[in-house]
């Protein structure tokens, strides 16, 4: 535990927080205590030769897909030998890295016989827009028109759920997704047997004859539908013909925009991989990571360009993920490192490649990117890379030479992701060689970390001379460096005040409470109302607040690896709470948030995990005059239909009640009974009020998540009175560099000291200015003395396991 006001002594009210011990504990607190017609007729379609496109269909994978790794292996791959056989090419990837034709030429016969792919039948793509160039090439365009009129088709279409009337640009040709959704939901894997049945029983009809432009069959699909499908078209090709050797199949995928997939991912990796879901799991690598190392090396992050993150774990092969950053880079890779395989058992004529521009496309020769066009691929995006990087076909060798370039950079670090995943998931053998680890400058996401806005003012700019041009022109996010975490009625509020008078400090969030870590991942205090409120609006305006902000998206896909709508783990939007602009950066370095709720509610190792060098500062409070203050401040808020009903006398009966049921007060709070032995709504409430005093059982909990050197406890006695020493002792401990583990950040280097004037308000509290607390007390009345007794009874064991917690 860090040295401060806790461990020095400290034997009369007036004396320094400098000078308390945890001696000094006991004097303060005595007492402790989830068909047939349609099938033909899809028949009829294809030997109509319709080309229907199937637009990126959201696979309700949910429904439809069990786990990737059964599915893979439920397939048995065919003996291929029919070299005329042709599948699939995303034209848009001859794009990939640059070079290009145009996407119309790229569709063209005479662009796939010049691309050693005349024998390639069907155009399966990811890509709509490839799809919409094949379509508006007049040649097309007719031959479609006159399938479909001579085969009579379009009221069949419609049967099937195909909606004529809604097309991009080809009104006639597009299921929407609504209706194959449903189809999909409704009859799973039927649906994508008929998909194959289309894509391959018009390639079967014109077999061992020289391709035509028109035997070309677009389905566009997007990624997980179409790793999805892959055994499935090879299952039914061999149905169909026997067999299917040479089959040239070049999966575009494109991964990077489709949310879809980023939802398919998640899913595949919660039944795939359960070790990364499994957060206990994940908590223990981080803790025998700090335990082993009494310098805990820190997982690097670089962001070059701020597209590309790369993360090098210690050296060493016992490398397991473990902070937030560490864990969203080798889900993905692992994910892919899954997939592969399951590809990979398919024939060698299997190729992935990407189907998508990269970001170095998307920038002039100065670096700047072109207005209006965004990246498309966020930093972590890169899986596909690696197995395109990879292909050596004839089909593909000339586009892969031409993207070499982009490619192998690409390659490299994913290889070096995988190489760090294949550990993690089992692997014996490298899924690719490794290459260099991690070279060169490096970015750590951690407590302190900023993301500055691109309107930033460039570094010339920002001369002491100007910066008062510079307020409110650009804005940072910031994580915190420091969190007052604990305890509610100590006296936080007051802290806060001080702090934020202090012009080296920067709240959070405008003064509010951030409520972030009760309220999100594991925080125990998630169902309260309150929370619902936080997540429900609050985090709406935050995310809708850096929706346009690229850096902090930048952020955001490091963070929001299991980010749902609802269910928010989005831990960027913690940062962005943390808005200030470049003035209140340059003047204020010190970002924090006071947010008490944390110290019983919250999860110490999400904390741990999001910043793991963040410092925790604890206010504690005699447990008895907490549990009073907080008695009545539930009263006036919380309970405010009962409000009448609080009083001395209520709260004395009350207790005698509740405490009556737990004759050992420590065992029962260690069972579950301990909270929900409570029925009514009030009881809950108090029963947790009287519980965030069972310091020692918290404390222990944020202990095992942080070493000593990053939490300080001080005490409301002290703080009260003696609030500046007190808080010089907070400015030191925000200054100082923890142990070893941490190198002394540059935001806290030189810090100015501040020198607060408080002046004394009517009830003798110490304050900085007239918001305190100590203005508007939460109640007047005088704990009855049985009152007193009862508690005192109650917390003393728990207040002896915390001085011996504080001695060690
Ligand atoms: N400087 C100082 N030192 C110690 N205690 C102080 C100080 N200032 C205020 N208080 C008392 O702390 C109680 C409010 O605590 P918090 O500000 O932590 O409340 S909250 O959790 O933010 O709601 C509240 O306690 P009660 O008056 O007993 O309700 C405040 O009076």
């Amino acid at each position: 535990m860090a040295n401060g006001p806790a461990r020095r002594p400290s034997r009369t009210g007036g004396s320094s927080p400098a000078s308390a011990s945890p001696g000094a504990l006991a004097p303060l607190w005595r007492q402790a205590p989830r068909s047939r017609l349609v099938r033909t007729i899809l028949v009829a379609l294809c030997w109509a030769g319709v080309v229907i496109a199937v637009q990126r269909q959201p696979v309700p994978w949910e429904k439809v897909l069990e786990p990737l790794e059964g599915l893979a292996s439920s397939v048995a791959m065919p003996a291929m030998s029919a070299k005329d056989w042709g599948i699939i090419a995303s034209p848009s990837s001859v794009e990939e890295g640059g070079m290009s034709a145009s996407r119309t030429d790229d569709v063209s016969a005479d662009n796939l016989q010049s691309n050693n792919m005349a024998s390639v039948k069907v155009l399966l793509t990811l890509e709509a827009s490839a799809l919409e160039a094949y379509l508006d090439d007049p040649a097309h365009k007719d031959w479609i028109r006159a399938s479909l009129d001579d085969a009579g088709l379009l009221p069949k279409v419609s049967e099937l759920g195909i909606d004529v009337a809604r097309v991009m640009r080809r009104p006639d040709y597009v299921i929407t997704n609504e209706t194959m959704d449903s189809n999909l939901r409704t009859r799973g894997r039927d649906v994508l047997d008929e998909v194959a049945s289309l894509v391959f029983q018009s390639a079967g009809a014109s077999s061992h004859g020289n391709i035509a432009s028109n035997d070309l069959r677009p389905v566009v699909l997007d990624a997980p539908s179409l790793i999805l499908l892959v055994p499935f078209l090879l299952e039914a090709l061999e149905k169909r013909v026997g067999s299917a050797s040479n089959v040239q199949v070049l999966i575009a995928a494109d991964e990077g925009m489709n949310t879809a997939f980023r939802a398919a991912l998640t899913h595949a990796l919660e039944h795939v991989f359960p070790f990364f879901v499994d957060e206990d799991r994940i908590d223990n690598v981080c803790l025998e990571r700090k335990q082993q190392s009494t310098a805990w090396a820190r997982p690097t992050c670089e962001f070059k360009n701020w597209m590309v993150t790369r993360i090098s774990l210690p050296a060493g092969h016992d490398c397991l993920p473990c902070t937030i950053v560490e864990t969203r880079v080798l889900q993905r890779a692992s994910l892919w490192a899954a997939l592969i395989p399951s590809l990979a058992r398919l024939p060698e004529n299997v190729r992935i490649v990407k189907a998508r521009v990269l970001e170095p496309r998307l920038r002039d020769e100065d670096g700047q990117a072109p207005p209006g066009r965004k990246p498309l691929i966020g930093n972590v995006d890169f899986g596909m890379s690696a197995l395109f990087a990879q292909t050596d076909s004839p089909v593909t060798r000339p586009l892969w030479q031409r993207s070499l370039i982009v490619h192998k950079r690409l390659a490299e670090e994913v290889a070096e992701i995988l190489f760090l995943a294949q550990k993690s998931v089992g692997f014996s053998e490298p899924i690719l060689d490794k290459v260099a680890l991690c070279p060169g400058m490096e970015r750590f996401i951690d407590a302190g970390s900023c993301w500055p806005k691109e309107r930033g003012v460039s570094a010339k700019d920002r001369g002491p001379s100007n910066r008062m041009k510079q307020v409110n022109v650009a804005v940072v996010s910031c994580l915190p460096q420091l969190i007052i975490a604990g305890v509610q009625k100590a006296g936080t509020a007051e802290m806060g005040i001080w702090l934020d008078e202090n012009t080296n400090f920067r709240r959070q969030d405008g003064g509010m409470e951030t409520h972030y870590f009760d309220c999100t991942g594991r925080g125990a205090g998630k169902d309260r109302p309150s929370c619902r409120h936080f997540r429900d609006k609050r985090m709406k305006e935050i995310g809708q607040a850096v929706k346009d902000d690229r850096r902090v998206g930048t952020v955001r896909n490091i963070f929001a690896w299991n980010e749902t709508a609802h269910e928010s783990r989005s831990w960027y939007l913690y940062a962005t709470l943390g808005h200030l602009n470049f003035a209140q950066m340059l003047e204020r370095r010190l970002v924090f948030d006071k947010s008490p709720a944390y110290f019983d509610l919250a999860h110490p190792m999400d904390v741990m995990r999001v910043m793991p060098h963040v410092k925790i500062v604890f206010i504690l409070r005699n447990p008895v005059d907490r549990f009073h203050s907080s008695y009545f401040q539930m009263c006036v808020r919380n309970l405010a239909s009962v409000n009448s009903r609080c009083s001395e006398a209520k709260l004395s009966h009350k207790l005698e009640r509740m405490l009556s049921r737990r004759q050992d007060p420590i065992q029962s709070a260690q069972s579950e009974a301990g909270i929900l032995g409570e029925h009514d709504v009030e009881d809950v409430e108090l029963y947790r009020a009287l519980r965030v005093g069972h310091y020692a059982e918290h404390l222990a909990r944020w202990q095992r998540a942080f070493s000593d050197h990053q939490i300080l406890v001080l005490f409301a006695e002290t703080f009260r009175s003696a609030p500046d020493a007190t808080l010089r002792a907070v400015e030191e401990f925000a200054s100082r560099p923890i142990g070893a583990l941490q190198p002394m950040d540059e935001a806290v280097k030189d810090l100015e000291p501040f020198k607060y004037s408080p002046v004394r308000a009517s009830n003798g509290y110490w304050v900085v200015n007239n918001r305190s607390k100590a203005f508007h007390p939460s109640h007047k009345s005088l704990m009855r003395r049985e009152t007193r007794a009862m508690l005192e009874a109650y917390y003393s064991p728990w207040n002896r396991r915390l001085t011996s917690l504080l001695r060690r």
